[in-house]
C-alpha cells in the first residue's frame, strides 16, 4: 500500500497502543542506564509513561490528550546535559527498533525529539 501524505506519523507508528508499548520499552531502557536513571528516582513512573505516551501521540499528529506541563517546565532544574539527552534519544530509537518500526519513521520521531532539545538541556 502506498503511504499517503494524509496519513499522520502517529497512524504510521500504529496508533496509541503501539506508542504505549514503545514507551514501556523506552523507560525500561532509560531506567537501566546509569547515566540517567537517578534523574527519575522521585518520579511516579506510571504517570510518567502515561504523560510521555500522550505527548508522543500529540507530537506525531495524533489526538491531543496531553495534560502535563510544558516540556520546558517539566525539565527545569534537572540539569540535564547534552550527553544525557543523546543517551535518552538513543534509548527511544532503540525502543522503536525493538518493535521493528521502519528506519524512516524512527528518523522522523527522533527529529521531533531533537527539535525540543533546547527546552530540555540546561548544561
Ligand atoms: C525532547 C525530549 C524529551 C521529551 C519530549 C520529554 C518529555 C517529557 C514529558 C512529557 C514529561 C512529563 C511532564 C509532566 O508530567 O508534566 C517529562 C518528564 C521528565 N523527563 Fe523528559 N522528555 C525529554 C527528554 C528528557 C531527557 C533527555 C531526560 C533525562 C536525561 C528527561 C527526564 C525527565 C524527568 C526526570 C522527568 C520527570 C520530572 C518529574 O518527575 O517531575 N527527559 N519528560
Amino acid at each position: 500500500m502506498q503511504e499517503s501524505s494524509q496519513t499522520t506519523l502517529y497512524e504510521q507508528l500504529g496508533g496509541q497502543e503501539a506508542i504505549d508499548a514503545v514507551v514501556e520499552e523506552f523507560y525500561a531502557r532509560v531506567l537501566a542506564d546509569e547515566k540517567v536513571k537517578d534523574l527519575f528516582k522521585n518520579t511516579d513512573m506510571e504517570k510518567q509513561k502515561r504523560h510521555q505516551a500522550a505527548f508522543i501521540a500529540y507530537a506525531t499528529g495524533g489526538p491531543n490528550r496531553y495534560r502535563g506541563r510544558t516540556i520546558k517546565k517539566a525539565h527545569e532544574g534537572l540539569g540535564i546535559t547534552e550527553e544525557q539527552f543523546m543517551a535518552v534519544a538513543t534509548h527511544l530509537s532503540d525502543a522503536l527498533k525493538h518493535f521493528n518500526v521502519p528506519q524512516h519513521l524512527i528518523d522522523r520521531v527522533i527529529e521531533i525529539f531533537a527539535s525540543l532539545k533546547d527546552d530540555v538541556v540546561e548544561q
